[in-house]
């Protein structure tokens, strides 16, 4: 259209002849006489040289830095930042947006240098800096990936030869933290080597990066093959590939292992990366990674054993993504403690069986297989929303001491070392 024949003449009238044409140039724009059709195109001078804006009857239409973003007059109203609407002191909002006119328009606009004005009906004012706009529109912000990895199989991981933390540097160091929550962020697993062989010295490392989290087996466990909970994680037995907890509406983000004893043979431990899995059934079969990030089932763990009565039950969809970004952001994967499916219709049951096959035979390629063999000194952190777990069957005396973490605490302790997560 009119208008944007202009805005590609500006930029390329911009890039051919720089700075003090562009002003003849808006001038032109601006004017009434010459550009009848010019006249709700605001185009500006200054830094913001390539900014331009338009007033629509239901939005308005902003173009900076190369970007075209539509706002809601309901959301840049909702989005003040003046004293009386937003509190800077607690990053909280005042403004009841209830009492916000569906309808409401800005009366006036006006840019002054970064900044633009909006004169609301009633004469409030706001203001909004343009890279704030940029950073908080939905067009800027679909693109962003909310957590950076590295997706692996089990040469990748290899040949990336991170080393673990050592114990000290871990606990008295801003440094050594933020490294491993770095490694831990990056790949969802992560080590600490020298650790004293104890539950106290665990709790301790545990405490470092964030809340434990208690659930019904305790704030810290430790546990060996006695059956005392009704539970296979309780026997010899080996167990295949899984997260833990997707009996919980939400699952725990991070599982901690520390072995303090073996004496026997086997009992190595598995990893395996669920997103990398998750990528492969994405690339070679869309269809079937929609149906598992959108057909809901439940877990369920029923315990009867002794004095333990417990029953859980978790609901959710295999593979869960932001709906704005398709980003994957966690997979409850546990073949075991899957519950009844009576939550779809057959004929979408046989499908996601098709589909649950598709992740299955990814997740068992022997080259996406980590093995491990758990010492006691060496504590393993697991993001049990990503990184599946299992173990080979052991014989003899095995003592696994560890606890769960809170995901929210965790990712604070990293935002405040500066990480993105
Ligand atoms: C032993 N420990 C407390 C670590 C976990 C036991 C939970 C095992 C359960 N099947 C699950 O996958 O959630
Ligand atoms: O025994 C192990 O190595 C792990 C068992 C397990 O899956 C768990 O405790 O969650
Ligand atoms: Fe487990």
């Amino acid at each position: 259209m009119w208008c944007h024949r202009l805005f590609h003449l500006q930029s390329r009238l911009q890039n051919v002849l720089k700075g003090q044409v562009i002003c003849w140039a808006l001038q032109q724009f601006n004017s009434k006489s010459l550009f009848p059709l010019a006249i709700r195109w605001h185009h500006t001078t200054s830094k913001s040289l390539n900014c331009a804006w338009q007033q629509h009857e239901d939005h308005f239409e902003l173009q900076y830095a190369n970007t075209v973003m539509r706002f809601d007059y309901v959301w840049l109203r909702d989005h003040c930042h003046s004293a009386s609407c937003y509190n800077s002191q607690t990053h909280q909002r005042s403004l009841d947006t209830a009492s916000v006119d569906l309808c409401i328009k800005p009366k006036t606009i006006h840019l002054d240098e970064t900044t633009l004005f909006f004169t609301w009906p009633d004469g409030h004012v706001t203001r909004y800096d343009l890279e704030w706009l940029l950073k908080n529109s939905y067009e800027g912000q679909k693109q962003k990936i909310i957590q950076p990895r590295i997706l692996w199989n089990a040469e990748i991981y290899q040949q990336a030869q991170i080393s673990p933390i050592n114990f000290q540097s871990f606990l008295e160091t801003n440094e050594g933290l933020k490294e491993f929550l770095k490694n831990f962020l990056l790949y969802g697993i992560a080590f600490v080597d020298n650790v004293p062989p104890t539950q106290e010295h665990t709790e301790k490392l545990a405490g470092r990066i964030s809340l434990i989290r208690e659930t019904i087996y305790g704030r810290m466990w430790c546990f060996t093959s006695d059956f005392s909970r009704g539970d296979t994680a309780y026997t010899k037995l080996a167990l295949d590939r899984h997260t833990d907890t997707t009996y919980f509406q939400e699952p725990c983000g991070v599982q901690v292992f520390h072995c303090l004893k073996h004496e026997g043979t086997g009992g190595r431990t598995l990893l395996v990366d669920g997103f990398y899995a998750a990528e492969q059934v994405l690339q070679k079969s869309p269809e079937e990674f929609e149906l598992l990030s959108q057909v809901p089932l439940q877990h369920e763990y029923i315990e009867n054993v002794g004095k333990r009565h417990n029953h859980m039950i978790g609901a959710g969809p295999l593979l869960n993504i932001y709906p704005w970004n398709k980003e994957l952001y966690l997979i409850r994967y546990n073949n075991y403690d899957r519950a009844v499916i009576n939550t779809v219709p057959y004929d979408v049951v046989h499908r996601w069986y098709a589909a649950h096959r598709t992740l299955t035979k990814e997740l068992r390629r022997p080259e996406n297989e980590f093995w491990v063999k758990l010492k006691p000194g060496r504590v393993l952190f697991i993001d049990n929303w990503r990184v599946l777990h299992g173990r080979e069957s052991f014989t003899g005396y095995r003592q696994l001491c560890g606890c769960y973490l809170t995901r929210d605490d965790m990712l604070n302790t990293a935002r405040l070392l500066g990480l993105q997560a």
